[in-house]
């Protein structure tokens, strides 16, 4: 146990620790001056539990095996660590113990990026209280965070929900009676017709996942336009769905009418020829005539990329769903990933847009400003083919016109990742491939709605 935490935290677990039965030691970062917390909590700690400071000259050695709880520092922190404390962190990292970090790995920042080679605790566990913190969910960060988890210390939970934030994780509990049980006298008019965008030659895989993912999203009627290449594979391999096809054979080259839809997806193995261009530019002027929710995914946001013009085109409340070098292409590479955020947050801002920024914990931005954290989803999803099942999954929601635009987006992007976990329970990670997130949509989308 090393404690220094202002409050004394670690000397708290040190003294339940003991009172479980574990044999514990404690060692103390020297301060020049103690809270009176701390003070208590030391006073408190049983006769049995040996504690002394720290000796650099002389650092302890751990036993094998040992478990180390670092509480040195938490959430204050505004500088790297240096002298004594980096020198422990440093010392701590290269013992080979077992560390749980309590609240923050000791060195890293809670809501800045972290300076070049600082020093912070690589924890293999890291244990926070009540909500997890922006900085756990943060890629660069997971080498000191580790596996993390919350516990719960009464905190008011009014308090909890009526305090405006910045970000938000989503559970299942934030999402619980979000997604409406099918009407007893629905039929599919009820649900929306969606459009489709998808394919060019080599890519029509891209436009079949897409198109599955929509179907078994809860879509009423599905159309899908593809060039002439994709019309006896889609008809094949998803009787399901209506194709459209387009006049030419490898890529799509004319907009249909888009009066008969409650919702267009564009983009999944689109391709990016200049025809392709027109019929995305002539799609964001209609849909923001006619209103239709649109989203916009794979090849046509790479076009928008090219073509940035068009971006002040998008219409209100499109939703876009980039990975992480799309999201560059669109706006500019990213320093950190804070700096990612803040990119985000203003591209949602100034195109009055919803933007999916994809990875491990999704970050769904929204033109009102709040950012969502997605809790689902595993490493196994990063396999060809699973975003544009994400696309067609989240072009079904935004049919429904029961969901709100938000709605849409923050349970199409949850029940993805779950779709991906249950499937992952039977092929693994390594052997789960898009189709089987597929597979698992209907699934996931149930335990929503039974929630
Ligand atoms: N079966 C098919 O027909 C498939 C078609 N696809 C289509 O192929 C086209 C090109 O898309 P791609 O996305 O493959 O190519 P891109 O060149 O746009 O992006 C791929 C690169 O993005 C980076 N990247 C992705 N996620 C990242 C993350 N979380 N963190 C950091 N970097 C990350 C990686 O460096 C990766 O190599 C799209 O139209 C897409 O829909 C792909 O979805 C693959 C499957
Ligand atoms: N490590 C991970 N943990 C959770 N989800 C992941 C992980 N890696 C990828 N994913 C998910 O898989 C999908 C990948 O999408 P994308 O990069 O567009 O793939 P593709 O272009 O091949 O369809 C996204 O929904 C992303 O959130
Ligand atoms: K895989």
């Amino acid at each position: 146990m090393w404690s220094r935490q202002q409050r004394g935290d670690g000397l708290v677990v040190a003294r339940q620790l003991h009172l479980s039965g574990y044999a514990v030691r404690v060692w103390l970062l020297p301060a020049t001056n103690y809270t009176s917390d701390f003070t208590v909590n030391r006073q408190r700690l049983p006769a049995e539990v040996a504690c002394a400071e720290l000796n650099l000259e002389k650092l302890p050695t751990l036993p094998a095996k040992a478990t180390v709880v670092d509480a040195l520092f938490g959430t204050g922190l505004s500088r790297p660590l240096e002298g004594a404390a980096a020198a422990v962190v440093t010392y701590l990292n290269k013992s080979g113990a077992v560390v749980f970090a309590i609240d923050l790995p000791s060195g890293l920042f809670a809501n800045a990026p972290q300076p070049a080679d600082s020093a912070v605790v690589q924890a293999h566990h890291t244990v926070g209280f009540e909500l997890p913190k922006l900085a756990y969910l943060l890629p660069h960060n997971a080498r000191f965070v580790g596996e993390w988890q919350v516990l719960p210390i009464s905190l008011n939970q009014e308090f909890i929900h009526n305090t405006p934030v910045d970000n938000y994780f989503v559970d299942a509990k934030l999402l619980a009676g979000r997604l409406p049980k099918r009407p007893k006298f629905a039929h599919k008019g009820t649900f929306g017709h969606a459009l489709l965008l998808a394919g060019s030659y080599g890519k029509i895989g891209a436009a079949v996942l897409a198109a599955r993912a929509c179907l078994h999203g809860g879509v009423g009627l599905l159309t899908v336009r593809t060039p002439v290449v994709g019309y006896s594979i889609l008809q094949t391999t998803v009787p399901e769905a209506m194709v459209l096809t387009d006049p030419a054979i490898d890529f799509i080259t004319e907009l249909p009418d888009l009066k008969p839809y409650a919702a267009v997806g564009i983009g999944p193995g689109l391709g990016q020829e200049a025809a392709t261009k027109e019929v995305l530019k002539q799609l964001l002027q209609q849909a923001t005539q006619a209103s239709v929710p649109l989203i916009v995914d794979a090849d046509a946001l790479n076009l928008l990329g090219t073509h940035r013009e068009l971006l002040d085109e998008l219409p209100t409340n499109a939703l876009l769903t980039p990975h992480p070098k799309e999201f560059e292409r669109l706006t500019e590479p990213a320093r950190d990933d804070y700096h990612r955020l803040e990119l985000l947050r203003a591209f949602c801002q100034r195109y009055r847009c919803y933007c999916v920024l994809k990875g491990a914990y999704t970050a769904l931005g929204t033109p009102e400003g709040p950012v969502y954290f997605n809790s689902t989803g595993n490493p196994g999803m990063g396999t060809g083919g699973s975003g544009d099942g994400l696309t067609g999954l989240l072009l079904a929601l935004c049919a429904d016109q029961r969901l709100s635009p938000l709605d849409a987006a923050l349970l199409g992007v949850f029940a993805h990742g779950r779709a991906g976990d249950l499937a992952a329970q039977q092929t693994g990670e390594a052997g789960l491939i898009a189709s089987d997130i597929v597979r698992f949509i209907g699934p996931a989308l149930h335990e929503l709605v039974a929630q």
